[in-house]
């Protein structure tokens, strides 16, 4: 039986009454999600949060809920929805209160489930940017990324693993959010900078307001 999640009621009045732009950024391990996010916030001056940092922030605290995520996310399986989105929740509502004015919520949503419990506890997402990247590309970068990470999960074994989770769980998302009309696909095989190119070209059609 799957452990019992402690929840505490979070207020979300502030983050819903600033009612600042949400983007989702969504792509398989290693496509470069988090790349891309510190150009944006560069660029954009949006705050960034990555569910996976959030989670690997939680374990480190050493606290009774990060207890329970290690050998989920050794597994390369999926931390139960509630648990990030009370972690992702709580970290809007500091940035909020520090005057954030957007959020690249990165590595979220995984499931469509989350896409849809978020929008519908919070606000919904103004686009979707999908990092489009093959297998074997990701592979390689997951890899190079590993000689230096020190991410438990930067191993072959688990990359495998979040590889399987991602065509099963995320892959729909990335179709969810088409129907929507509101996914932007970028093909992120190319340099950083080329792909920052075309990330700039679609925020740039939305973003005149930030
Ligand atoms: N366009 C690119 N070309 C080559 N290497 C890249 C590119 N973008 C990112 N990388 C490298 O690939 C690795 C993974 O990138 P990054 O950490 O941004 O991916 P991610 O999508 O956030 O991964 P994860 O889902 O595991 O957090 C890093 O070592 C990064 O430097
Ligand atoms: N949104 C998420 N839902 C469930 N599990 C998640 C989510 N974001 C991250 N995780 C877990 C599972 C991932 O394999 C690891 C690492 O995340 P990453 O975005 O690759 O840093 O954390
Ligand atoms: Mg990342």
């Amino acid at each position: 039986m799957a452990p019992t999640v402690e929840r505490k009621k979070i207020d979300l009045a502030p983050l819903k009454a600033a009612n600042v732009p949400i983007f989702f950024i969504v792509g398989g391990p290693g496509s470069g999600k988090g790349t891309q996010c510190d150009k944006i916030v560069a660029k954009y001056g949006l705050t960034h949060l990555s569910s996976g940092d959030l989670l690997r922030d939680e374990v480190k605290s050493g606290s009774p809920r990060g207890a329970q995520l290690t050998a989920i996310m050794e597994s390369g399986a999926l931390v139960p929805l509630e648990v990030v989105l009370d972690l992702v929740k709580e970290a809007m509502l500091i940035a909020i209160e520090k005057g954030s004015k957007g959020f690249l919520i990165d590595g979220y949503p995984r499931e469509v489930a989350q896409g849809q419990q978020f929008e519908s506890e919070i606000q919904e997402a103004k686009l979707v940017l999908f990092f489009d990247v093959a297998e074997e590309t990701l592979v390689k970068r997951l890899l190079g990324r590993a000689e230096t990470s020190g991410r438990a999960d930067d191993n072959i074994d688990t990359i495998k693993k979040r590889l399987h989770t991602f065509v099963t769980s995320t892959a729909p998302v990335v179709d969810y959010y088409e129907s929507k009309g509101k996914l932007v696909r970028i093909n992120a095989e190319g340099t950083v900078d080329d792909i920052f190119g075309v990330v700039v070209a679609n925020l740039d059609k939305v973003t005149s307001k930030i």
